[in-house]
């Protein structure tokens, strides 16, 4: 079994129906590396991201994770490989604290009258919980009801939680949206920070951050991976310019 390829993804399709949401889209990512995936509206990303993680089976195609074809498999299983991924859409717990949902991430369910809390037997995973929301700028907000905390704040949280899993191969779905420039620049520092082992798959429409964070990127258009480089080539790409109608890369959304 190979022990430095984290994702294979091969000549994988999806048809909703008549929708061939993506067409053929083959790419590698070694262990440890970073690999942003950018596109305009309804390219396939998210798409991309859903027949990987197994949240839809794909069409057609091959898809192996860490040298095990999973193709067939269903995402809990996938999860289990060290899979662990975000959402374009919140998947929180809107009731609980920042901690709590942390705490449940890393596969605590110890009830205490009713409320989750720190018991004696949970100090660890307390403290732990308490580092992940550290570790995402989150420290001091860990009581705070979710439905307390900004959007930005929320995504933090999302990341802390996938985080929690202590995953191999992390997938972010456009984990800055609704983030302020600070937060911007926090994300971009804590994902370059990520322990070398972990290996990236990102979702990103800030150019900064998707070309900042990446080792590599891949374009994707009307269902279809059309180029893939360096950020530098990216960067310098006529193709990419075309695409973005003329305007600068910095434009891309
Ligand atoms: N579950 C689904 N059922 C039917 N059509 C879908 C489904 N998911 C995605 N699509 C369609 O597949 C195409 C690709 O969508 P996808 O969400 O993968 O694009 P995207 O690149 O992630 O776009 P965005 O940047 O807007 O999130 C779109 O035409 C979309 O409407």
């Amino acid at each position: 079994m190979s022990t430095d390829t984290a994702l294979v993804v091969d000549d994988v399709s999806k048809h909703f129906g008549g929708l061939k949401a993506m067409r053929h889209v083959s790419l590698t990512l070694g262990v440890g590396e970073r690999i942003s995936v950018i596109g305009t509206n309804g390219a396939g990303k998210s798409t991309l991201f859903n027949c990987i993680a197994g949240t839809f089976p794909a069409s057609s195609g091959r898809i192996e994770l860490f040298g095990e074809d999973v193709t067939r498999m269903s995402a809990s299983r996938r999860a289990r490989r060290g899979l662990a991924r975000t959402f374009q859409t919140s998947r929180l717990f809107e009731q609980l604290t920042a901690a709590e949902n942390v705490f449940i991430a890393l596969g605590g369910n110890e009830f205490r009258g009713g409320l989750l809390r720190p018991s004696r037997f949970g100090r660890e995973r307390w403290d732990r919980v308490e580092r992940l929301l550290e570790r995402v700028g989150l420290a001091g907000r860990d009581e705070t009801v979710v439905a307390d905390l900004s959007h930005g704040e929320q995504r933090q949280l999302e990341l802390a939680m996938a985080l929690a899993l202590q995953p191999r191969l992390l997938m972010l779905d456009e984990p800055a949206a609704g983030f302020s420039p600070a937060e911007r620049v926090h994300l971009t520092t804590l994902l370059r920070e990520l322990p070398q082992e972990i290996s990236l798959l990102l979702i990103e429409h800030d150019m900064d951050i998707a070309l900042a964070v990446a080792t590599r990127v891949i374009v994707m258009h009307d269902g279809e991976k059309i180029l893939e480089g360096t950020p530098d080539e990216i960067r310098a790409s006529e193709r990419v310019r075309e695409i973005y109608l003329g305007g600068s890369v910095a434009d891309v959304a």
